[in-house]
């Protein structure tokens, strides 16, 4: 116990530093209704926190432990399943979605990440292993749609712009790339080859969409790069609180005045972190797919002209993917 409180003094975190927005949904996140003076505070506080650091921490969002630790026990039970059973959702090649394998994925290009993912694309009760991973997709897609109509506010776009892009999330790849990525990170074993001090959990690298909501269970090593820094740090977990950061399509939309942070999850150094496993979950959300993004759209409601090359969403992340999964 000594041991612990120890080590938990040397654990500087930019959350301890107070480096991270902490930003209060008051409790609307999931609800039907909008609130307009609640939509317009989070959109200003939102857009401040994107602006400065890339990431924030969301709290009162209305979703609760429970709900997110139900699914986290779902998918505990699905890697639990025997193998032959497992394999029927392993993700195939050409798509995104279902179970994918510690080894297999590469964000860095070259490090493969040491978890087990299960991607959900759509609601669709065929592609799912438990009903629990559907209603918690569909509680995550409610909150990304408040966060949509809350950027939308204090930007000259119009109130529903950013809804109206992402209107298809979970409806299929076909038409969206938004995703729930299930994950989960086995302990580390000091003894056994590929899990020395300085392995990587989930290599460096930009999320691609607009952007991620990123719940965990406990401090497992997520690291950052704030704006303008080389310099990794820890961000720090937040009980209850669902992390936000923008990706790569936001950033383009707005050129770069929003950042989208590289970030990693690392072996922690501290051993009683190391012994411990590591539940998340990601919200990947995605414009759909025919949606043409437009350098600085959303400041500029005609865009940046002087770009001559305008890809879809599709088109951006599909080159994104063959670099993650390509180069094995
Ligand atoms: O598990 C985490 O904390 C981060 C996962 C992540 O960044 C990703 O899957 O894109
Ligand atoms: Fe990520």
């Amino acid at each position: 116990m000594s041991q612990i409180n120890e080590e938990d003094n040397h654990l500087e975190t930019l959350l301890s530093r107070n480096m991270v927005p902490i930003i209060d949904l008051g409790h609307c996140g999931i609800e039907e209704i909008s609130i307009p003076s609640v939509i317009n505070r989070v959109g200003l506080q939102l857009q401040k926190a994107f602006t400065e650091k890339g990431i924030a921490f969301l709290v009162n969002h209305g979703i609760s432990d429970d709900q997110i630790r139900a699914g986290w026990e779902k998918f505990d039970h699905f890697l639990d399943l025997p193998a032959e059973e497992r394999e029927k959702y392993n993700r195939k090649e050409g798509s995104n979605r279902g179970y994918v394998g510690p080894g297999i994925e590469r964000f860095d290009g070259k490090t493969p990440e040491l978890r087990h993912a299960f991607n959900i694309c759509s609601l669709d009760p065929e592609s799912l292993p438990h009903n629990e991973l559907g209603n918690l997709a569909k509680i995550l897609k409610s909150l990304a749609s408040f966060i949509l109509k809350a950027l939308a506010a204090p930007l000259d776009i119009p109130p529903t712009f950013l809804l109206d892009t992402h209107s298809q999330m979970l409806c299929g790849e076909d038409a969206n790339m938004s995703t729930l990525r299930m994950l989960y990170y086995p302990s580390v074993v000091e003894d056994e080859p590929g899990q020395e001090k300085e392995v990587i959990r989930c290599g460096a690298h930009v999320d691609y969409g607009t952007f991620t909501l990123l719940a965990q269970d406990s401090e497992g090593g997520l690291e950052v790069k704030l704006p303008g820094s080389e310099k990794w740090e820890r961000v720090g977990h937040l009980p209850g609180a669902i992390l936000i950061n923008g990706g790569e399509i936001l950033s383009l939309w707005t050129r770069q005045r929003y950042h989208a942070l590289p970030h990693r999850v690392v072996v922690p150094e501290q051993k009683y972190i190391r012994a411990r496993s590591r539940h998340s979950l990601a919200y990947f959300c995605h414009p759909n797919n025919a949606t043409l993004i437009t350098p600085n759209a959303l400041f500029f409601p005609d865009g940046d002209k002087s770009e001559s090359t305008v890809y879809s969403a599709l088109e951006l992340i599909q080159k994104k993917f063959s670099e993650t999964y390509g180069k094995q």
